[in-house]
């Protein structure tokens, strides 16, 4: 009965210690029907993990990753990152009192997230190369140093994400919706969501599982070519390319772990354009109240691509996952919004452009 948080379900997460928590998950599940109406399906939520601490779902897996690595003495604790990930451990760190080391591709990280890091105290690298060439990186380091690695190789961190399919269940009256649509990237997260469903299935608490739906970019989406061959594993893509930076992986760690997820829940992967997710952007600010960076909008533009296609049921309860806060990345915003009118200090001139 208690409101939906991670901890709430501490009795599934293995953590023993009291945890390192900053009041992460707990995030709301907004019903959307004008987006519903402009999509065509009969039934859609948002599940606004920009709502988290740092504002995205990392903070999920990251309260419990962190928490693990106190229990565990470590010392030291480190990611590579396109950026939330890297806000979200540096917050924790912060937190549990601990030195964080994360990497970014230099260049294509988002404003808010770099400021996050440096604030929150992390040791901020840049890496010249891309996500894929840090994280291989972090993982050499963690290898040779007594550092702990918290990318989502790390099991504990999906271990928190799969929380949000707990949450879901719990905001809809303990009822499952047919299908769950979220941004992949690196793939830990429709791997970890995909986990909580089949464990509240297991528990008893629920009988069925939603069709796990990942969306990527055109500019960087093995999985969704992996998918649509058939095959078990990726083809790595050396140069992703795409606005929504969040994203912007090449070579994701858990590949083989998210086509089996789609695969066994019946589900599917597409892509959608950079065009199209800024529209889907907009559609959420702006018929929803729904603020959400770029790579978080692909849910929704995967969606309506779906649907268009025939592909996805209009009769379907559809939940989409907007994985983090509109607040990321101000320049993508900037960029892709109408320039503001600016007038003298005058009562004409603000008629002039209120009217026009
Ligand atoms: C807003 C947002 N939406 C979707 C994803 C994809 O999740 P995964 O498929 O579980 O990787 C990310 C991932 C970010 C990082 O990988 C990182 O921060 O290093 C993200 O920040």
């Amino acid at each position: 009965t208690a409101p939906p948080s991670v901890w709430k379900y501490k009795d599934l997460l293995p953590v023993a210690i009291e945890p390192v928590s900053i009041r992460e998950g707990g995030t709301p599940l907004y019903k959307c029907d004008r987006l519903a109406e402009k999509i065509g399906v009969k039934e859609l939520y948002v599940k606004h993990e920009g709502m988290n601490p740092t504002g995205s779902f990392k903070d999920r897996g990251m309260t419990v990753g962190v928490s693990k690595a106190i229990e565990l003495g470590m010392k030291t604790v480190a990611c590579a990152s396109t950026g939330n990930t890297s806000a979200a451990l540096a917050i924790y760190g912060a937190k549990a009192g601990i030195p964080s080391v994360v990497l970014l591709p230099a260049g294509k990280v988002a404003l808010g997230k770099i400021g996050q890091a440096l604030m929150h105290g992390a040791k901020v690298i840049m890496i010249k190369g891309n996500f894929d060439d840090a994280l291989a990186l972090v993982r050499e380091l963690c290898e040779q140093e007594p550092i702990y690695l918290l990318n989502s190789v790390n099991p504990y961190r999906l271990e928190g994400q799969k929380t949000i399919a707990f949450e879901i269940v719990d905001q809809l009256g303990f009822k499952v919706p047919d299908r769950v649509v979220l941004p992949v990237g690196n793939a830990g997260n429709i791997t970890a969501i995909n986990k909580g469903f089949k464990e509240f299935v297991t528990l008893g608490i629920t009988d069925k599982r939603p069709k796990m739906t990942g969306i990527q970019t055109e500019g960087a989406c093995p999985i969704v070519k992996a998918y649509k061959a058939g095959a078990d594993n990726i083809t790595p893509e050396k140069n992703p390319e795409t606005i929504a930076t969040a994203i912007r992986i090449g070579d994701p760690v858990n590949a083989r772990k998210a086509l089996i997820a789609i695969k066994e829940s019946g589900g599917m992967a597409e892509s959608v354009t950079d065009d199209e997710l800024v529209q889907a952007q907009k559609d959420l600010a702006q018929l929803e109240g729904i603020g959400v960076e770029p790579a978080s909008a692909t849910s929704v533009a995967g969606l309506k691509k779906l649907v268009d296609a025939g592909l996805i049921s209009k009769d379907e309860t559809v939940v989409c996952v907007t994985t983090g806060h509109l607040l990321k990345d101000p320049e993508e915003v900037i960029s892709v919004c109408a320039e503001p009118v600016t007038v003298e200090a005058n009562l004409e001139a603000l008629r002039k452009a209120v009217f026009e």
